[in-house]
């Protein structure tokens, strides 16, 4: 039986225009974390976003920073790894709709799509420069440097 035979036989309410609709809260965290595979193992950027980012978080809590910088690190390491996710999103969408065809509109939704990652990752390296550079200048003073 395939999912679609399966869904159309179950008793959940069914969702116009979608094939396949998450039926548990359990599916839909399956979807999503079939999501973040797919960008990790596909998307370089996504990759160095995430190591990047655990990095900063693991030097913020060395650093023994308050917790309202880390709140805000956190928030903007987040922010650039959501920024890449809608960014892969969009393009699978882009190339979904004109697969293989030059068009002037998917290279504009590809590139302001490219842009807001780039602006998210110039942002966050100003906020982890602020917050993280001065103890960590405090830190390296402290061995006598
Ligand atoms: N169908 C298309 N029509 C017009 N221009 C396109 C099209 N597909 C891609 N482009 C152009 O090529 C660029 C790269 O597109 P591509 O799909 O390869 O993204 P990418 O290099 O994988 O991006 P990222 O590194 O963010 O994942 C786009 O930013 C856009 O300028």
């Amino acid at each position: 039986m395939t999912n679609r035979t399966a869904h159309s036989r179950s008793k959940q309410p069914t969702r116009q225009g979608s094939w396949l609709v998450a039926a548990t809260l359990l599916a839909s965290f399956s979807y999503a974390g079939s999501g973040l595979r797919y960008a990790f193992a596909t998307q370089r950027n996504f990759r160095i976003h995430v190591g990047v980012g655990l990095g900063v978080l693991g030097l913020a809590l060395w650093l023994q920073v308050s917790l309202t910088a880390l709140a805000i690190l956190m928030l903007t390491v987040g922010a650039v790894m959501v920024m890449e996710l809608v960014n892969t999103a969009i393009e699978a969408v882009v190339d979904l709709v004109v697969e293989q065809t030059y068009h002037d509109l998917a290279r504009i939704a590809k590139d302001c799509a490219a842009g807001a990652v780039l602006i998210s990752a110039l942002v966050s390296v100003g906020v982890g420069l602020s917050l993280l550079g001065p103890p960590l200048w405090e830190r390296v003073q402290s061995w006598g440097f």
